[in-house]
């Protein structure tokens, strides 16, 4: 039977307890060791949290906004961001840079700071995060347009296969007035990348 997806209620604890179990003992540890007693437990309760975007429709947090006759643009640079790869769930950690030009509604800066966890917050590529955002900001909030650039380290290109450690994948998507007009997307791209011009 298919689970539903995007999934409901909470992650099956027990289960991600018992896989764990399943991989130390495939690796050649031994589970009963006191060390690794709490590690099922313990590994659980941390896919919980960092798959917790699975749970949630990020779009709920632009729902609380502010009308406000200002149709420029606004800019958060540098939000943190961690997330798991898909092909290998290993980390990529990096910085999200989030733009949009408002259309009578903006929303709580902190906001865009938590669409950027909750898509993160699953098995992602950073292609369709960074597009997620995009869409998020200018379908989801209504706004006239939205620029979104990721730069991460991917931890399986780094700890594994290929092993080319300080290499930087930066994506970038744009939607609205970003897209169609490649000079405002280019100055733009430049302001939020250079970042010393506000
Ligand atoms: N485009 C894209 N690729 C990613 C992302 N995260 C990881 N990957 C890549 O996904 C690919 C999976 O390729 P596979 O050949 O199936 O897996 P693999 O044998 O483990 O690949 P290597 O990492 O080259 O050893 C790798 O090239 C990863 O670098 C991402 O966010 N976007
Ligand atoms: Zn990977």
């Amino acid at each position: 039977m298919t689970e539903a997806y995007p999934p409901r209620g909470r992650v099956d604890r027990e289960r991600i307890q018992r896989a764990v179990r399943e991989i130390l003992v495939a690796v050649g540890e031994d589970p009963e060791r006191e060390g690794l007693l709490g590690t099922p437990r313990r590994v659980a309760e941390a896919y919980e949290y960092l798959f917790s975007g699975l749970r949630e429709d990020p779009l709920r947090h632009l729902q609380v906004g502010f009308m406000e006759d200002y149709r420029d643009l606004i800019i958060v640079r540098d939000i943190y961001l961690a997330s798991l790869c898909e092909h290998h769930l290993l980390p990529f950690i990096g910085r999200a840079h989030v733009a949009y030009a408002p259309r009578g509604k903006v929303v709580g800066i902190s906001k865009l700071a938590r669409l950027v966890e909750g898509y993160a917050r699953r098995p992602q590529l950073q292609e369709r995060l960074t597009s997620q955002i995009a869409d998020a900001l200018y379908e989801g909030l209504g706004s006239r347009g939205s620029l979104v650039i990721v730069e991460a380290d991917h931890s399986c290109m780094t700890m594994r296969g290929v092993q080319k450690p300080g290499s930087v994948t930066v994506t970038s998507a744009s939607r609205g007035i970003y897209r169609e007009d490649g000079a405002l997307r280019s100055e733009l791209t430049d302001l939020i990348l250079r970042g010393r011009e506000i």
